[in-house]
């Protein structure tokens, strides 16, 4: 082994392992799950989910830390290797003797026991060496792919090891799981692909259904991919997050390898909010690609053809959302990185008629607004005291807006008409204006009227007129970034801002890291340290000229915020979700703004702080779903704080349960 491997970083500590979230079993009196199962449908699979059996008797493996909550055991009709290559069901070497022998494990394991705390450590170090090799090469970017393939793999392995390793060393995994990295491994899906996870709905197989037996047929083919073929029942699946993959991050169309977002985002639901990893479903929906690098790759794994667009798009698509919410009628359908000519328009179309989420649109509103609240706080101002320029009038940018916009109105009583005036949105060819030709769906009631700029100065002789020239006249406090843009927002933009505002909030939200509009060290040069920043992927915090202490950026990135609305949706059994429960959410992350106690620190919290947050965030939004009355749940209490003890007790956890035979 190479000297640097043996004298490793700082040695993983034990003791510190299982900070987050192993917290001691309380509340037996209140010890029915969240989300049972019909008995009558208790498959395999279905049992799989703690929440899923109604059993008084509870236990704590042997492998998992002291203190641990206890809970129910799993009765299975495996053994032998079958065991062993489930990844719910392997424990790996944390197998307890008992098991080992009553499901005939044992000639396949090495003798010793290993606990939880072992394996997570073991893991842990092999994750670093997969870093430190790289480092020794300078070959960064395949480090990170070396180590997702390697995380990805312990997920294919043994999911509560998975997730134990990612919940102790989030810092580094998170990014890794996430973005940045889950955009390379989704340009290098088909090199990568080792064995599938979530479920491809394919156009062509779809139409081929469609076209020899009718609507009908299709609708079935989903029905079939979408339940395992028949083995999932109604209250099998909290939650389908899926992407058709025209919109991925800012690297846009990468087709089927899009299922590696959903997949990310789903591990986010189980980390950020205890979601039930058994009860999530990643989706790709294929309907082809424009995306010639990859129609020309022989490897690559998709429908290598044209996007469908027009009615055979939406046919597909609507087929997909009716059969989802009929199959599963309490799950809530969470849509990603769809491509801006569909994002809002679906969004639209049925957000009233079922419980559907658009992330990109909804969770990046609502955590950008989070944090223009939080930069409120820190200057003693109102939100309708800022103007407000958006640098990319896209899916994001929009639901930003709109978000932003909504709260001026709402909280503080503008009209639409007024509020829609503190906004310069800003698209490819300049700032939008009524005259221009093709503005999308959503842009026009804030693009300004010619009237309203015809004096403002030209930096450029542009049809449009440039951010900058938009800077220097409207004169902004906010800026922010989601144009996929790198380096737009330079100095001179930087400075420009500077002139006229004492504390600029500049928000480069764009992902992954390489797209960002701007990098806070420089952000913070250019602006002497005034800048308030907050970033779309992590950046490292930053030094202020003249002061000892850095300044933390925050990452507004929707993971902040759609884990908790997932999850306040799924415990409410909320049957829409409706802009009350958004706001509630906000509103509640908002309030745990470090920013709001020491105004020198971050805007927002700390996203590897995301599972504590949600828990609050959830509560609100159940809360906000009582009070509306689209909660179809019964039996919640009645308060914020009951509901979150409430939420935390049931919140899944990466702990083994006891494995039996099935007699
Ligand atoms: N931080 C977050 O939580 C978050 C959430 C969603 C999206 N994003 C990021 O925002 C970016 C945009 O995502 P989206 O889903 O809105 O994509 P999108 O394609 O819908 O929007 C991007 C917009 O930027 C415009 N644009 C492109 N080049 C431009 C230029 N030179 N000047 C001005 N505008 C330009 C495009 O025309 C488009 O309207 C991506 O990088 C994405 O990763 C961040
Ligand atoms: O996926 C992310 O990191 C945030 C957001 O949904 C995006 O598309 O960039
Ligand atoms: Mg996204």
């Amino acid at each position: 082994m190479p000297t640097h491997l043996a004298r490793s970083r700082a040695p993983f500590s034990a003791s510190a392992a299982f900070r987050l979230g192993f917290r001691p079993f309380r509340c037996p009196a209140r010890s029915r799950q969240l989300l049972t199962v019909s008995a009558t449908r208790a498959t395999e699979r279905s049992e799989r989910t703690a929440s899923a059996v109604s059993t008084a008797e509870r236990t704590v493996h042997p492998s998992n830390p002291p203190g641990s909550r206890p809970l129910p055991p799993l009765y299975i009709s495996k053994h032998g290797l079958e065991v062993l290559e489930d990844p719910v069901y392997n424990y790996g070497a944390a197998h307890s003797a008992e098991e080992r022998r009553k499901l005939k494990l044992g000639s396949y394991l090495p003798s010793a026991v290993h606990d939880l705390r072992t394996q997570v450590d073991r893991a842990y170090k092999q994750l670093q060496q997969r870093q430190e090799i790289a480092e020794l090469g300078d070959a960064e970017e395949q480090a990170s792919l070396m180590q997702y393939t390697f995380l990805r793999s312990l997920k294919d392995q043994n999911q509560v090891l998975f997730y134990a390793l990612l919940q102790e060393s989030l810092k580094e995994t998170l990014k890794i799981i996430y973005t940045p990295v889950v955009g390379d491994s989704i340009i290098n899906f088909s090199r990568l692909f080792r064995r599938p996870d979530g479920i491809f709905l394919s156009y062509p197989s779809y139409a081929e259904e469609v076209q020899s037996r009718g609507r009908d047929a299709g609708r079935q083919y989903i029905r079939n991919a979408l339940t395992h073929y028949g083995e999932l029942g109604p209250n099998d699946v909290d939650l389908l997050v899926a992407t058709d993959g025209e919109g991925i991050l800012g690297i846009g169309d990468w087709g089927v390898g899009g299922i590696n977002i959903c997949i990310g985002k789903s591990s986010i639901y189980t980390l950020g909010a205890g979601i039930d990893p058994n009860r999530t479903l990643s989706i790709a929906l294929d309907v082809g690609t424009n995306n010639m690098q990859l129609r020309e790759d022989p490897l690559y794994l998709g429908w290598s053809h044209d996007r469908i667009t027009g009615e055979e798009y939406d046919n597909f698509v609507d087929d997909y959302v009716h059969v989802a919410a009929s199959i599963f009628p309490h799950s809530l359908l969470h849509f990603e990185d769809f491509g801006n000519a569909n994002a809002l328009r679906l969004l639209n179309r049925y957000k009233d008629q079922v419980a559907c989420f658009n992330d990109d649109v909804q969770g990046t509103g609502a955590v950008a607004l989070a944090a223009v609240m939080s930069v409120c706080k820190v200057k003693n101002e109102y939100l309708n005291d800022q103007t407000y320029v958006v640098f990319g009038a896209g899916t994001a940018g929009l639901g930003i807006t709109n978000r932003i916009r909504d709260a001026l109105c709402t909280r503080e009583g503008m009209t639409k008409e007024e509020a829609n005036k503190r906004f310069y949105l800003i698209d490819r060819e300049g700032l939008l204006t009524k005259s221009m030709q093709g503005l999308r769906e959503g842009q026009a009631e804030f693009a300004r009227d010619e009237s309203e700029v015809s004096s403002w100065s030209k930096s450029v002789d542009t049809e449009g007129f440039s951010l900058l020239d938009v800077v220097k006249n409207a004169k902004p406090t906010i800026l922010i970034g989601v144009s996929g843009q790198h380096g737009t927002f330079n100095e001179q933009v930087v400075k420009e801002m500077c002139k006229h505002c004492k504390r600029p909030a500049i928000f480069p939200l764009s992902n992954p890291s390489r797209l960002s509009e701007g990098v806070p060290a420089q952000i913070s040069e250019w602006s002497n340290g005034k800048a308030l920043m907050a970033t779309g992927s992590p950046f490292d915090p930053v030094d202020i000229l003249g002061k000892e202490r850095k300044y933390i950026v925050a990452e507004s990135n929707n993971a902040m915020f759609y884990p908790a609305l997932g999850l306040g949706v799924v415990v409410a059994k909320a049957n829409r979700v409706s802009d009350a429960l958004i706001v509630a959410g906000v509103e509640a992350l908002a309030s745990l703004s470090p920013a709001l106690k020491d105004p020198e620190d971050a805007l927002l919290p700390d996203l590897h702080d995301v599972r504590n947050i949600s828990m609050k965030v959830a509560a609100a939004v159940v809360r906000a779903a009582q009070q509306e009355g689209t909660a179809q749940a019964k039996g919640l209490p009645e308060t914020l704080e009951g509901l979150e003890e409430y939420i935390r007790d049931r919140a899944w956890e990466p702990l083994y349960r006891e494995l039996r035979p099935k007699s």
